[in-house]
């Protein structure tokens, strides 16, 4: 199975704010926020997979900055790191300047997919070749962020996950 680069799996989705999507301070409500995230990466792990995907976590969600009602908002996603069957994908959510068209940064996540046949099974799926240095950078964390993913979720004892304890060494 030949590598792909995270380029093949960028995923733009633009939308605007509604007021039916903001919360009481007539801000971008985190749900909202979350569910166009899982949609924008599900997108990105079928557009690298080419197979049925499902979230099997979300990993890190940082809601660093508000998003106003009338905002025009922009979620990248692609696929940071392919494992067997597992994908984490990075979502980088930007707002724009009405006028000058400026972006600004407001929030990211990590999202971990797995790719399915059609009984639910896990199957493999291409690896990835990073291609910019914040591509690598990505690249290079994800089996921590993997790792620990797993022993949250209970399912790694917390002495195998190497990666993850290195970054504790001095
Ligand atoms: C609440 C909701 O709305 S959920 C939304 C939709 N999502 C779903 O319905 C998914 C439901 N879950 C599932 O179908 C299954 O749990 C699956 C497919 C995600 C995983 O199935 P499992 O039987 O655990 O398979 P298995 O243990 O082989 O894991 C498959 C891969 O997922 C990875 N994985 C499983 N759980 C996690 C986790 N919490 N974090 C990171 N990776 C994980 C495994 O490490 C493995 O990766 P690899 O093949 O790349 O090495």
């Amino acid at each position: 199975m030949e590598a792909k680069t995270p380029r093949e799996s960028l995923t733009t989705l633009t939308d605007l704010v509604l007021p039916g999507d903001t919360n009481y301070l007539d801000n971008l409500f985190g749900g909202e926020l979350l569910a166009r995230m899982d949609r924008a990466c599900s997108i990105a792990a079928r557009r690298h997979s080419s197979r049925i995907v499902v979230t099997a976590s979300v990993n890190h969600v940082a809601f660093n900055k508000s998003v106003p009602v009338g905002s025009v908002v922009t979620l990248e996603a692609k696929v940071s790191r392919a494992f067997k069957s597992s994908m984490e994908i990075y979502v980088d959510v930007w707002i724009e300047d009405r006028q000058s068209g400026l972006r600004t940064k407001v929030n990211e996540g990590i999202y971990t997919f797995v790719a399915v046949d059609e009984t639910g099974k896990p199957v493999q799926i291409p690896q990835i070749k990073p291609e910019t240095e914040l591509e690598k950078v990505r690249f290079d964390g994800a089996l921590r962020r993997k790792q620990l993913s797993l022993v949250l979720a209970g399912k790694m004892k917390p002495d195998d996950a190497t990666e993850l304890k290195a970054l504790f060494k001095s």
